[in-house]
């Protein structure tokens, strides 16, 4: 398989700039999650691996070896893109074989075969082999889109949103599938995605990318847990974090609508006055008679074994996660706290995370 590595690479598009200076490597056999809004720049990412677009600046590292001057073919890196692109009048085995039967590769027919109906069996879809592609639902195209790669026995895997177009319940299904099926082949996988859910449940890492810029790598643990700046803070999580806007005073947070919160003073050292803004999972704040803070609940949805409360303090909204079984009324008068020790400190202005400001 492969390692793959960016080194301060740069594209422009006229003069647009669609990616800056972006540097991230991927290990061997690793599940790399590139998450990003939409025009973030994670097709052209995904392009310019594969060899399909050349760099403004910087270089492209397959196994060490710099590949700016390798064609796509020579790269060995196989793409799977969010639409199908099947041969529709082809039957699923022969979409399957068409990648092998090209005169560069000279695959044997035997192996073909081999490589088929193991493909076919990783993917369930062994019963589909003979039918046309035009008769096959949306997750079963997907699957064969899937096999088409496979086959091939890239280097890598190049994954391009290639599930958003199916069904909420598929995409579940197919996440795992993907993820298992990586760990089976042991394979490099670059999989990006606008869908922060996919992201955490399928990457040993993430890289968060916005405006063409990667503002963060990590583990989903260290991503979700320790966010550089408030983008990356609301980026990941659902519902996401809340950001509170206030300051310290010793061992208490005084929010900018007023009520007070106690602080870890070992979490921060920046005691002074300054604007700071407070980041605290909907999970880290709860709901208690007597806690120091009171709020409105605004909105309650019920999601089978919890609730996410909206509670509203001034014009400010907070979500908190609370057990199903949690009895609130709409407008009516809650108190609450949070866990100190959970608390992410960004500067006021910046949004930058002062841990990661050092
Ligand atoms: N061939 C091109 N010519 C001009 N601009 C381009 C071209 N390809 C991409 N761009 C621009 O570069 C930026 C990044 O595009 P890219 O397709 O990589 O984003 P993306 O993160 O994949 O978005 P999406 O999730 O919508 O696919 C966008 O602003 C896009 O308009």
């Amino acid at each position: 398989m492969a390692h793959i590595e960016l080194k301060g690479i740069t594209k422009t598009f006229g003069d647009h700039v669609a990616l800056k200076d972006l540097s991230f490597e991927i290990a061997d056999g690793e599940f790399f999650v590139l998450l990003g809004e939409t025009g973030a720049g994670k097709t052209t990412t995904l392009r310019l691996i594969a060899g399909l677009e050349k760099p403004t600046g910087g270089q492209i590292f397959i196994d060490g070896e710099d590949v700016a001057d390798w064609g796509a073919a020579e790269r060995d890196v196989a793409l799977v893109l969010q639409q199908y692109s099947l041969y529709p009048r082809y039957t699923v085995r022969e979409n399957l074989e068409f990648p092998l039967k090209s005169r560069i590769r000279r695959v044997e027919p035997a192996e073909i075969e081999e490589r088929v109906a193991r493909a076919a069996k990783t993917l369930r879809i062994e019963h589909l082999l003979d039918r046309k592609t035009d008769r096959l639902s949306g997750g079963e195209m997907q699957r064969v889109s899937i096999g088409r790669a496979i086959v091939r026995k890239p280097r890598v895997f190049l994954m391009d949103e290639p599930l958003s177009a199916l069904d909420a319940k598929l995409r579940e299904a197919l996440r795992t599938e993907l993820k298992n099926l990586q760990m089976n082949l042991g394979a490099t996988f670059l999989f990006v995605t606008h869908d922060q859910i996919e992201a955490m449940s399928m990457g040993d890492k993430i890289g968060v990318l916005n405006n063409g810029q990667l503002v963060q790598t990590g583990t989903p643990q260290e991503i979700y847990r320790n966010p550089v700046n408030t983008f990356v803070a609301r980026a990941v999580g659902s519902p996401p974090m809340n950001l509170i806007s206030g300051r310290l005073a010793g061992s208490e947070a005084i929010a900018d609508e007023g009520y007070r919160l106690p602080f870890d003073a070992a979490l921060g050292t920046a005691v002074d006055a300054r604007p700071l803004t407070f980041g605290i999972r909907p999970e880290d704040l709860f709901l208690e008679s007597g806690a120091p803070g009171e709020a409105r609940v605004h909105d309650v949805e019920n999601h089978g074994v919890e609730k996410i409360v909206t509670l509203r303090t001034g014009n400010h909204f907070l979500q908190a996660t609370v057990p199903a079984h949690t009895d609130l009324e709409i407008e009516e008068t809650v108190r609450f706290s949070w866990d100190p020790g959970k608390v992410v400190l960004f500067d006021g202005e910046s949004g930058i995370s002062l841990r990661h400001a050092g």
